[in-house]
């Protein structure tokens, strides 16, 4: 089949990349030239792992282009892929207008039946704007199809691949024979293709990923009593999640959720309950702990420091929003180290993928090629990432780089027992502060 996917963002690349594999021919457009150019002359844009492999493999077999004319990139493409920003406007809702300005321009190109797939998460509603708007011009039949993608950074070929479900919204029977078509190679791993209407599948993205930010933000919740109540999270953690109607998954307690998707989606989610005059309490309620629990660490830090960090170096362990990944939008660690510049502190910082994003954004922090570097006669580590390097430091090196022995921990990488034989301060979320 042929396939045209509509921007080369996360979702773009692993979407165009992974379809060639299943043996498509695709190409991918984008309106940013330098990354059509890089694309081209084989440069990956991302840093997600397995991708480059699949990525190598297909655009030398010929089965994967790149080009910035939409134009060239649709002709004689069966389906159309929209995979372009959604991000939030100004009231919070998702804004529509890239989605929106490509339905136009595709009103006017399109010379052959098409089913035009919105892959980006976008409101109850889009798929019938995104029809209107294709129609105003449309000289061809074409079919809107809404099927939004589940896939998770750092581990997204394997989500791709495997998907646990495809979920494919649509009247149509002639678009739902492209799709099976299309998919049939992924959900031949035994996991279910699920038909239904534009809307439900629209809410349906909504609805998981709000789900997902509530799961954790209740074990946050749950972390914070635990701190008063000297109840320990982990064995909370392992004690519900055993059970299979809760499910061992997203219980982890911590520095709060970031990320592209968790804090925009539940945000755009709850502007459609207003939207629709209702008020959906549950999600205000996520945002406003999810918001404290980000800043969770900073009183302890002060507290320690006797609220003064003028001339203190603090070292951060980690910036990118979770581990395999060098995507640092919402990232905790961002917000922390401006608090901790504002407050007169100096940073020193390491990431092993997330440094080069930060340093256009925070020019102030000192970045450091080792995680034992950022440590040198630091006065503080505090950890927001739990990539798999800091798990297991030598904790020896770690107390005679730091001027003080003390860690405050975003994640939850250590025992409190084993920190207190080791002769650290520890502080870490939902379990026994060491000090
Ligand atoms: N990042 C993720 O892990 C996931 C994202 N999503 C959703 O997928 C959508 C896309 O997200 P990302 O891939 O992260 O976006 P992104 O922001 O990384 O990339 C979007 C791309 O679209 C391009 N673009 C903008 N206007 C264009 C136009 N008129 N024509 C062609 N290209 C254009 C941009 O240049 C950019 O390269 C969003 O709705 C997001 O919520 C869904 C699941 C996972
Ligand atoms: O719509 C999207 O873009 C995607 O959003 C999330 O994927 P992603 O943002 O890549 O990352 P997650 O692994 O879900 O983590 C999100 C945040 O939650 C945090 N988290 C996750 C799990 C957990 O137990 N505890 C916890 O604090 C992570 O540290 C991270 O900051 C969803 O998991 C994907 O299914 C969805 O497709």
């Amino acid at each position: 089949m042929k396939i045209a996917v509509v921007g080369t963002g996360y979702v773009g690349l692993v979407t165009g990349t992974c379809f060639s594999e299943t043996g498509n021919q695709v190409v991918c457009v984008d309106v940013n030239e330098e990354k059509i150019k890089g694309l081209q002359n084989g440069v990956m844009p991302i840093y997600e792992p397995g991708l480059d492999v699949l990525f190598n493999r297909n655009v030398e077999e010929g089965r994967l282009k790149f080009t910035t004319s939409l134009k060239e990139g649709i002709e004689g493409a069966e389906t159309i892929f929209l995979a372009l920003p959604t991000p939030p406007g100004e009231d919070g809702s998702a804004d529509l207008k890239y989605i929106l300005k490509v339905a136009d321009d595709l009103g006017k190109l399109m010379t052959q039946y098409a089913v035009i797939v919105d892959k980006s998460t976008v409101p109850v509603g889009t798929a019938e704007l995104v029809s209107a708007a294709i129609s105003r011009n449309a000289t061809v039949d074409f079919d809107v199809v809404s099927n939004p993608e589940f896939l998770r950074e750092g581990v997204a070929v394997e989500d791709f691949m495997k998907p646990d479900r495809v979920v494919v919204g649509t009247g149509s029977e002639r678009a739902k024979k492209v799709m099976e078509r299309l998919y049939a190679p992924l959900v031949r791993q035994g996991n279910p293709i699920i038909f239904m209407d534009e809307r439900s599948a629209e809410m349906t993205k909504y609805a998981a990923n709000a789900f997902l930010a509530m799961k954790i933000t209740f074990m946050n919740e749950i972390a914070n009593l635990c701190e008063k109540t000297g109840a320990n999270v982990d064995h909370i953690r392992r004690g519900i999640g055993t059970d299979s109607r809760i499910g061992k998954r997203f219980l982890f307690a911590g520095i709060g959720y970031g990320g592209s998707c968790f804090p925009k989606d539940v945000q755009a989610l709850a502007k459609t309950s207003a939207d629709y005059a209702y008020d959906f309490r549950l999600l205000n309620a996520v945002m406003e702990v999810n918001k404290d629990q980000k800043r969770k660490l900073l009183p302890h830090l002060l507290a320690y420091f006797g609220g003064d960090l003028k001339d203190k170096t603090i070292a951060v362990w980690g910036l990118a929003f979770k581990p395999y990944t060098d995507d640092i939008r919402e990232a905790p660690a961002l917000e922390n180290i401006r608090e901790l510049l504002d407050l007169g502190a100096k940073v020193t910082a390491y990431d092993p993928e997330g440094m080069p994003n930060t340093k256009a954004l925070l020019p102030g922090v000192t970045y450091c090629h080792t995680a034992y570097a950022a440590l040198d006669d630091a006065d503080a580590l505090m950890i927001f990432t739990e990539w798999p390097q800091f798990r297991t430091p030598e904790f020896e090196k770690v107390s005679a780089l730091l001027k003080n022995k003390v860690i405050f921990d975003g994640r939850n990488l250590y025992e409190p027992e084993h920190m207190k034989e080791l002769g650290f301060a520890y502080f870490s979320i939902g379990r026994e502060t060491v000090s």
